[in-house]
C-alpha cells in the first residue's frame, strides 16, 4: 500500500504567475497565458497577439480547462475588436477551437454580444471594443466567485457525507487555478478540505495521455502544501478495494439537461467504480459549463485528439502538442483511440456542485433550478 506518510514537498510557493491575464502593451493588447504545456518544468508566459494564436494555444492545451477556456475565449473576442478584425470570423474561429467544453462558447458569445450590442445602440466601434473587454474582464471576475462559492459548497457536502473529517479524496485530470479565475472546481474543495484540515491525503490520478493529473494538479497541490500521491490511471481500482477512497471530486466540461456529464476520458469508469463501492462521486461545476440546450450525454460531441498523444511520450519542454514529437511508445504507424473526454450518466453521479449550491440526486429539474438561481448572464 502507499506509503501511509505522504507529504507534498516543502518549500514550494503557491503559483506566481496567473492562469490568464490580458496587457494592454504598448506595440499592442494580448492576451497573456501561463503556457501550460511547459509546467511543471517551466512556468513559462505566452502572448497571444492575435485570434489565431490564441485558437493554436487553445487547440495545443497551453490554456485550458472549461471556465478558464471561457475567460480566454472572451479575451479574444476583446483582442479581435481592438485589432479591429472582422469580428464574426474572430468569433467563429475562437468558438470552434475546442467542441467539448460549452464554456468556451459561452464566453465567446458573451463578449461578442456586447460588442454587437454596443455597435447597435450607435457608439462607435473603439467603444464597443472596450464594452466587449469589459465583459471579459466581469466574466474573469465572476468566475473567480463561482470558484469561492464552489469550494465553500463543496466543503459543506463532504461534512455531510463523511462526517469526521480526515478524507482520502481521488481526483482526475486538472480541475485548480489552472482552469479557472479563481482557485479551480473540483479541486478547489479538495484545497478548501485541506485548509479545514480535513484532508488526509488528495489522491491525483495522473491523465493519461496529456499527463493534466500528473504535471498540474500535483504542481497545484505541491504548490499550497497539500498531502497528496500521485496513481497512474489504472491503479485507482486497486485503490477502492483497498477502501483507501473516501471520495471522488472532478470537473466538468459539458453538463446536459438531464444531468450527464461529460469530463476527462477516464472519468466514467472512476464513476463506476465508485458506485460498486459505494462511494460519493462528486462533480463540481459552475453553472456556466450546464448546457440545458444539450438534452442529454448522447447529444454532447466528445473531441477526438490526434493519435500521437498516445503514441508518443513528450517532455513538458517541448510541450505535449509539440511539433517536435516525442519519443515513440508504439510501433510507428500504429492508429491510436483518443477520445478527450466520456459521459457520465446522472444515475451515477452523487451530486453536482455549482456556485448556486448542489443538487443531489441529479435530476434535469434539480439542475434547472440551480441555473435559474444563477446570477450569470444567459445567452443564446
Ligand atoms: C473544470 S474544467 C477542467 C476540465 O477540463 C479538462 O479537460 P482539458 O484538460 O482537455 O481541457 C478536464 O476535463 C477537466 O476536468
Amino acid at each position: 500500500m502507499a506509503d501511509q506518510d505522504a507529504q507534498s514537498p516543502v518549500g514550494i510557493e503557491p503559483p506566481a504567475l496567473p492562469s490568464i491575464r490580458w496587457a494592454g502593451l504598448p506595440e499592442g493588447p494580448a492576451v497573456v497565458l501561463l503556457d501550460q504545456t511547459r509546467l511543471p518544468a517551466e512556468e513559462v508566459e505566452l502572448l497571444c497577439t492575435d485570434v489565431p494564436a490564441l485558437v493554436r494555444a487553445i487547440q495545443t492545451l497551453a490554456v485550458r480547462g472549461a471556465p478558464l477556456l471561457g475567460i480566454a475565449g472572451a479575451y479574444g473576442v476583446a483582442l479581435a475588436a481592438i485589432r479591429g478584425d472582422d469580428m464574426a470570423e474572430a468569433s467563429g474561429l475562437l468558438e470552434l477551437a475546442r467542441p467539448t467544453a460549452v464554456n468556451l462558447g459561452y464566453g465567446v458569445r458573451r463578449a461578442a454580444g456586447a460588442y454587437w450590442a454596443a455597435l447597435d445602440r450607435g457608439e462607435g466601434a473603439r467603444r464597443a471594443a472596450a464594452v466587449a473587454l469589459a465583459e471579459a474582464e466581469a466574466l474573469h471576475r465572476e468566475d473567480a466567485e463561482a470558484s469561492r462559492r464552489m469550494a465553500r459548497y463543496g466543503l459543506a457536502l463532504l461534512e455531510e457525507l463523511l462526517p469526521g473529517g480526515g478524507h482520502q479524496l481521488l481526483t482526475h485530470c486538472n480541475s485548480g487555478a489552472l482552469v479557472s479565475g479563481g482557485e479551480g472546481t473540483a479541486f478547489a474543495v479538495a484545497l478548501e478540505a485541506h485548509r479545514a484540515g480535513q484532508l488526509r491525503r488528495l489522491w491525483v490520478d495522473e491523465t493519461r495521455p496529456l499527463l493534466q493529473g500528473a504535471r498540474l494538479t500535483a504542481y497545484e497541490a505541491a504548490r499550497n502544501g497539500m498531502a497528496y500521491s500521485l496513481l497512474t490511471d489504472n491503479a485507482a481500482g486497486s485503490l477502492f478495494a483497498a477502501g483507501e477512497v473516501d471520495a471522488v471530486l472532478i470537473g466538468a466540461d459539458r453538463i446536459a439537461a438531464d444531468g450527464s456529464v461529460a469530463n476527462k476520458v477516464g472519468s466514467y469508469p472512476l464513476a463506476v467504480l465508485a458506485q460498486y463501492h459505494h462511494v460519493p462521486f462528486i462533480v463540481v461545476a459552475p453553472t456556466t459549463t450546464v448546457d440545458l440546450q444539450t438534452p442529454d450525454g448522447a447529444s454532447i460531441v466528445v473531441e477526438q485528439r490526434p493519435g500521437r498523444e498516445v503514441t508518443e511520450l513528450t517532455s513538458s519542454r517541448i510541450g505535449v502538442g509539440g511539433e517536435a514529437g516525442g519519443v515513440p511508445v508504439a510501433p510507428l504507424g500504429t492508429q491510436a483511440y483518443n477520445p478527450a473526454f466520456d459521459i457520465t450518466p446522472p444515475e451515477l453521479i452523487t451530486a453536482i456542485v455549482t456556485e448556486e449550491g448542489a443538487v443531489s440526486p441529479v435530476t434535469g429539474v434539480g439542475l434547472a433550478e440551480l441555473c435559474a438561481r444563477s446570477s450569470q448572464v444567459t445567452i443564446s
